[in-house]
């Protein structure tokens, strides 16, 4: 894992999976603290590693195994030797992201995202495991106060049943006015979010005058077939992040196939990884919402010397990032994770040569 051998860097600037071998001549694993715990994490570890083109970052969240973080592995693959086309705008809206904090933490959070009067939307979680809808409704209302210029979206997670769903978007629905933008993921699968949509259109929860929007993210992210929610009319639109997709290329196949309109958003990745996510949401012909790529601001420590961290609501298309010597090895993990992610990266290696060489053959 020490510095990459100059001759080295000029190879596999095609489409060719590179050996573990060579991801591991230049490959750094951090570990970088949280503000607040977000999907029940107040850490978040992360390879990095440098291709010919740049670097790349592979951080499938722990409990991933091998099948699904192979396309983690691809994405940032394609970050170092394969590069992400050109982009179509130089600067991208982004969106405030709330965990699941108490009201009276909101405005420390939000404040986080650059000038609060800018902030475009907010993101918000919702159905946290131990909290009740109440807890929701106060930091929904809370948000509202504070910038009630901004659009409002709640992600569930799949943390509801359709039961719940219904009432509880129907009382979000009231503290947002006019501004909810979408319901990200309230139930969990694709028929479920589907019969929520007939549901929510039944009992007349809207937003604006329209049927409260719903989009989809695990139902895209997760599936066998990323496809399926746009062919069963699941959703309003698609949330897409490079990692679990295979990279920007896929990710723009995807949206393309899917005829919906889709918002980037992050993995919670380090800035080496929002970086991808800028390139995708930079490449998408149509943009019609802010993207969750402000989760920079959300990290007590991040490897890049200026974190991408939104400012007057939007971030600039960075291209390729470079991180900081000192950052990697201040939040370098123990020699014991360091080998646990080597295992991970080969592992990810194996499943991904094998779904390349059926591509070819
Ligand atoms: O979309 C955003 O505003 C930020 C990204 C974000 O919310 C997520 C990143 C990583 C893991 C997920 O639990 C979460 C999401 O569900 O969208
Ligand atoms: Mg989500």
């Amino acid at each position: 894992m020490d510095d990459h051998p100059a001759g080295r860097a000029g190879r596999n600037l095609s489409w060719q999976l590179p050996e573990v071998e060579e991801i591991l001549v230049q490959a750094h694993v951090v570990s970088l603290p949280l503000r607040t715990r977000f999907r029940g994490q107040t850490r978040r570890e992360a390879m990095l590693f440098r291709g010919p083109l740049g670097w790349g970052e592979f951080s499938p969240f722990p409990e991933y195994q091998a099948g699904e973080s192979a396309q983690w592995l691809r994405a940032g693959i394609e970050a170092g030797w394969q590069g992400w086309g050109e982009p179509l705008r130089r600067h991208i809206p982004i969106n405030a992201t709330m965990p699941a904090v108490p009201p009276e933490q909101v405005e420390s959070v939000l404040t986080r995202f650059g000038a609060v009067d800018s902030i475009p939307a907010v993101k918000i979680k919702v159905a946290e495991p131990g909290q009740t809808l109440e807890d929701d409704v106060a930091r929904f209302r809370e948000v509202r106060r504070l910038v009630p210029h901004a659009g409002l979206r709640a992600d569930a997670n799949g943390g509801w049943s359709l039961a719940e769903a219904v009432p509880a978007l129907e009382r979000l629905a009231e503290v947002a006015g006019g501004n909810f933008e979408y319901a990200e993921q309230p139930v969990a699968g694709v028929e479920p979010l589907a019969q929520l949509r007939e549901a929510l259109a039944d009992a007349g929860v809207s937003s604006s005058g329209s049927p409260l929007r719903i989009a989809a993210d695990e139902a895209v992210r997760k599936a066998e077939d990323p496809l399926r929610v746009a062919r069963l009319g699941a959703a309003d639109l698609i949330v897409v992040k490079v990692p679990p997709l295979g990279g920007v290329e896929r990710a723009l196949q995807i949206v393309e196939q899917a005829g919906l309109d889709a918002v980037v958003s992050s993995a919670l990745d380090t800035s080496v990884g929002l970086a991808a996510g800028l390139a995708l949401a930079a490449r998408l012909p149509h943009l019609p919402y802010a993207c969750g790529l402000g989760t920079a601001a959300l990290f007590e420590h991040d490897v890049l010397e200026d974190p991408l961290i939104p400012s007057a609501g939007l971030l600039a298309v960075p291209g390729a990032v470079e991180p900081s010597p000192e950052m990697l090895r201040r939040h370098r993990v123990s020699p014991e994770r360091e080998q646990w992610w080597i295992a991970r990266l080969r592992a990810a290696h194996q499943v991904l040569a094998a779904e390349l060489l059926g591509l070819r053959a």
